[in-house]
């Protein structure tokens, strides 16, 4: 049953970004302090996904739009078994969440979980600031008796930064474990585990695929155990500067010339294991309105976003890479960045965005039969 917020949090709160720019506001969620990187997203729904998306792991998440938790909580949405954002920004919290599947208030869901959050905040003028500086940590304080300005800003500048982080680990499965496909198996994949969101295995098991999901730490030999027809690496939090392990098993992937598909951190792995190097963006895409362009057909897509890096590739040349011939096959409108990789002399390929995104848009549901259609053709 759906219960009213009416009455919001008459709880003091105060958001501090590192350098120096603070944000009064109230409590939302649970009470206490966190820190974080501050980033913004422009989804207009979807925040259950968000909160419940592995890849935001140690990221503050500031919505812009301004009324958040309209729908409640219900237990079918969840990306996985909990929040991950480290504090949740909002300026207008639902006062009646309404929705037939609600079965809690966002609020009442943020403090079980112990996540702290903020509300009452002008969130434009925050996603302003970050757009003008970049995204940088922040910290929020929330009770009654609160630390002096300089001491949250000094807590807030002790925070570790997002560039340098290796979190998948600290998100991804520790046990492999299988979703079955549904209807007649078709293919077996390997999914290794950097923090997968629960949509990802559902489109590939949709598609006639028994997904083994992998720890993070998989071996090249923990992979192929499973005798995958492809392999698949996912999303995830951090910065893929530090995804050693990864590149290093995905390079054996490709050199086996076994398909091979990659979302995200996935991207950016693929985009390292080819030689180029990653890069972190003045303050990211995140949102579910992002335009891209294919340019292996020229379609545009609106699609789901969120990543913080991005790979440096060449968009106007094919570039030569020790596994042969590759090209930027998506590039993001709005800006240029790199938002997927193809190989033209093995079966591998990869999208910087999100073709599983549950709240949609789905228009780049296309990528998992592409990953089929590779599957095939190694087969025939
Ligand atoms: N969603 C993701 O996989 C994000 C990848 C990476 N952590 C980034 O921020 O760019």
């Amino acid at each position: 049953m759906t219960t009213s917020t009416r009455g919001a949090s008459k709880v003091p709160a105060v958001l501090v970004l590192e350098d120096g720019r603070i944000f009064r506001g109230r409590a939302y969620g649970a009470v206490g302090e966190t820190f974080g990187e501050a980033v913004f997203s422009t989804g207009m729904t979807g925040y259950q996904e968000t909160l419940t998306d592995p890849s935001y792991h140690r990221q503050v998440v500031v919505m812009t739009a301004p009324h958040v938790g309209n729908t409640g909580v219900n237990d079918e949405d969840m990306e996985s078994g909990k929040i991950w954002v480290s504090g949740y920004v909002v300026r207008d919290p639902a006062r009646v969440p309404s929705n037939w599947r609600s079965r809690r208030t966002l609020d009442e869901e943020l403090a079980a979980q112990g996540v702290v959050g903020i509300s009452g905040i002008d969130t434009r003028a925050l996603t302003r600031h970050l757009r003008e500086r970049g995204a940088m940590r922040v910290g929020i304080f929330s009770g009654n008796a609160l630390p002096d300005e300089g001491t949250m800003i000094a807590q807030v500048r002790q925070a570790p930064e997002m560039t340098g982080a290796d979190l998948s680990a600290e998100v991804a499965t520790k046990e492999a474990y299988v979703v079955p496909a549904i209807g007649e198996k078709k293919f077996t994949v390997a999914a290794v585990d950097l923090g997968i969101k629960g949509m990802t295995p559902h489109r590939m098991a949709e598609r006639g695929i028994e997904v083994h999901v992998l720890p993070a730490t998989a071996s090249v030999d923990e992979v192929y155990a499973v005798a995958p027809d492809g392999v698949f690496f996912s999303n995830g939090p951090g910065d893929p500067a530090t995804a050693d392990h990864p590149v290093a098993v995905m390079q054996a992937v490709l050199e086996r010339g076994t398909p091979l598909f990659g979302i995200c951190f996935g991207n950016q792995i693929l985009g390292r294991a080819l030689g180029f190097g990653t890069y972190k963006l003045k303050y990211g895409h995140r949102g579910i309105n992002q335009p891209v362009q294919d340019r292996t057909t020229g379609k545009v897509e609106v699609t789901a976003h969120n990543h913080g890096f991005a790979v440096d590739a060449p968009l106007d040349k094919v570039s030569e890479t020790p596994f042969g011939r590759a090209e930027v096959s998506h590039v993001c409108l709005n800006d240029n960045v790199v938002e997927g990789l193809q190989l033209l002399d093995k079966p591998a390929f990869s999208v910087q965005y999100h073709p599983e995104a549950a709240a949609g848009p789905h228009d780049a549901a296309y990528l998992f039969d592409r990953f089929v259609s590779l599957m095939e053709g190694q087969r025939a």
